[in-house]
């Protein structure tokens, strides 16, 4: 006789896949930074991280364990409540996860998918625009490479332009290339960001213009 034992996946087995995820939160905003500012997104921001950024804003993210696991259809439904079609994933570090599964119910429900990450993970998805901000505290994965769209470097001290150049080098010859002040140091590095553009004429700016509007 024949037994067929059905044994239903483990949430882990689950994420594995990507069918589910740690959501730390989700909201309907403006983007603030790079190359989309000013339009309107979704974002769903990934718990877990391990780079470790010591000027990190969103440090909370770093645990995946403390937040929800939901499932990419939950997540998609949500996301539909709102009237806008450019959803961004964010973290916590999303490349942690799979995010094949997530990324086509997103594209075939209508939206464009937009990413933020430091590359440190190996890519997966199938995202529309990669913004690839590398980080000094954990070696960006080589996958990320062809992928990046935008390269966008956080400048938190004097050897971060030149950590943005080595970067440079290393993404493809038409992706964008931005710098960022890291919000605490953005009085002392702003005019010095400025200056470097005026002069360095492949760059340009990004500014954290969510946080001037004080919103999420
Ligand atoms: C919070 S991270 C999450 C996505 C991914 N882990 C990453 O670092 O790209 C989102 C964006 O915010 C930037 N960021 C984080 N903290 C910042 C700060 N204090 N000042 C300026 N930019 C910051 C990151 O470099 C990244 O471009
Ligand atoms: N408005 C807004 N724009 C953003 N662009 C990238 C963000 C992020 O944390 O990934 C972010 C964010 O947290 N809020
Ligand atoms: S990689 Fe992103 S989420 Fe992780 S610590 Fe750095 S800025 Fe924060
Ligand atoms: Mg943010």
């Amino acid at each position: 006789m024949n037994t067929l034992e059905l044994v239903a996946p483990t949430t882990q087995e689950l994420i594995a896949a990507g069918l589910q995820l740690p959501i730390m939160e989700a909201f309907y905003t403006i983007q603030g930074e790079g190359r989309f500012t000013g339009h309107p997104a979704y974002f769903i921001r990934l718990g877990g991280c391990d780079v470790g950024c010591v000027w990190c804003d969103v440090k909370d993210s770093w645990e995946a364990a403390k937040w929800p696991v939901l499932s990419i259809e939950k997540i998609v439904e949500d996301a539909l409540a709102f009237p806008g079609r450019l959803a961004v994933i964010t973290g916590g570090e999303p490349l942690m996860y799979n995010l094949g599964p997530l990324t086509k119910l997103l594209k075939e429900k209508g939206f464009t998918t937009n990413i933020e990450t430091s590359g440190a993970h190996p890519f997966s998805g199938d995202f529309d625009w990669v913004c690839f901000s590398p980080k000094k505290f954990k070696k960006p994965h080589p996958s990320i490479y062809v992928e990046a769209d935008e390269l966008k470097v956080v400048i938190y001290n004097k050897s971060d332009f030149d950590f943005a150049e080595d970067h440079a080098k290393l993404v493809n010859s038409d992706c964008e290339l931005r710098l960022q002040p890291e919000w605490s140091k953005a009085a002392k590095f702003t005019p010095e960001i400025i200056e470097y553009v005026k002069n360095h004429p492949t760059w340009k700016i990004s500014l954290q213009t969510h946080k001037f509007m004080d919103i999420p």
